[in-house]
């Protein structure tokens, strides 16, 4: 369960955030839906806990961000795009292991937990080789498997897909509709709409700071009598 509300930050002069406010309920998945620059990274970073709002309020599992923010890193999983982060000088499953230890696993917990992602994932041909000549698509399955080594409740990506080519994002793709089969709540960031409409119960769209709709794509779509894409034109077009 996630409660987000009011929102707002800025970067010296730039009002990257205006006034944001949504409610995730548990095992469901929320898409942020947006252009560059409209707020999605910086929502999700105040999530997870990496960057302070200037005001509002943030509670994820009953948990406010701002006064425990080290219980919430423990319920949640990250996933950020473009860089995935992966340490080249690791093999993927120490990449993982370091993960556990990061998240206070203990070293047997972690060791099944890593044959067990290992092989969802199937990476078994590759775990203990260093990360370091994978390709885009194997370094986006160790850092999914790293982003739920502990198992976490809530489940953030930004923008999980970018860069990835068909079958690699077919495989983040399965990984967040398996994340709602096992209860987790999801939210993750994205600017395209077929990504958002296949995967997500509901969309937010973001704009210029503000989440300016909300709804299921059902909802959306009978409110405006218009394809998501078709909407998503008329209300952040300028
Ligand atoms: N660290 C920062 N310093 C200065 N400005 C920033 C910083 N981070 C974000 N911004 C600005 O805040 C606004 C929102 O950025 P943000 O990255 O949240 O958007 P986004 O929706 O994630 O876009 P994209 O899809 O391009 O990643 C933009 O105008 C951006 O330039």
């Amino acid at each position: 369960m996630i409660n987000v509300k009011g929102l707002k930050k800025s970067f010296k002069d730039v009002e990257a955030l205006k006034d944001v406010s949504f409610n995730v309920n548990q095992g469901e998945i929320l898409g942020l839906l947006g252009e560059n620059g409209a707020g999605k990274t910086t929502t999700l970073r105040i999530l997870a806990t990496m960057l302070k709002a200037d005001d509002g309020e943030v509670v994820l599992g009953g948990i406010n961000v701002a006064n425990n923010p080290e219980a919430v890193r423990k319920k949640i999983g990250i996933l950020f795009g473009g860089e995935s982060g992966i340490y080249d000088r690791l093999t993927a499953r120490e990449n993982i292991e370091y993960y556990g230890q990061l998240n206070d696993m203990d070293s047997a917990s972690i060791k099944d937990r890593v044959d067990h992602l290992s092989r969802i994932f199937e990476m078994d041909e590759y775990i203990d080789r260093r990360a370091g000549k994978f390709s885009k698509g194997m370094k986006q399955k160790v850092a999914l498997a790293r982003s739920i080594v502990h198992n976490p409740e809530i489940m953030l990506f930004d923008e999980p897909t970018s860069g990835l080519d068909v079958t690699a994002a077919r495989v983040v793709h399965k990984f967040i509709n398996s994340c709602k089969e096992e209860g987790k709540t999801v939210v993750f960031s994205s600017h395209t709409m077929s990504e958002v409409e296949k995967l997500c119960d509901r969309v937010a769209i973001i704009h210029k700071g503000k989440i300016i709709e909300i709804g299921t794509i059902t909802e959306l779509t009978d409110k405006y009598q218009k394809s998501v894409e078709e909407l998503f034109v008329e209300l952040v077009g300028e």
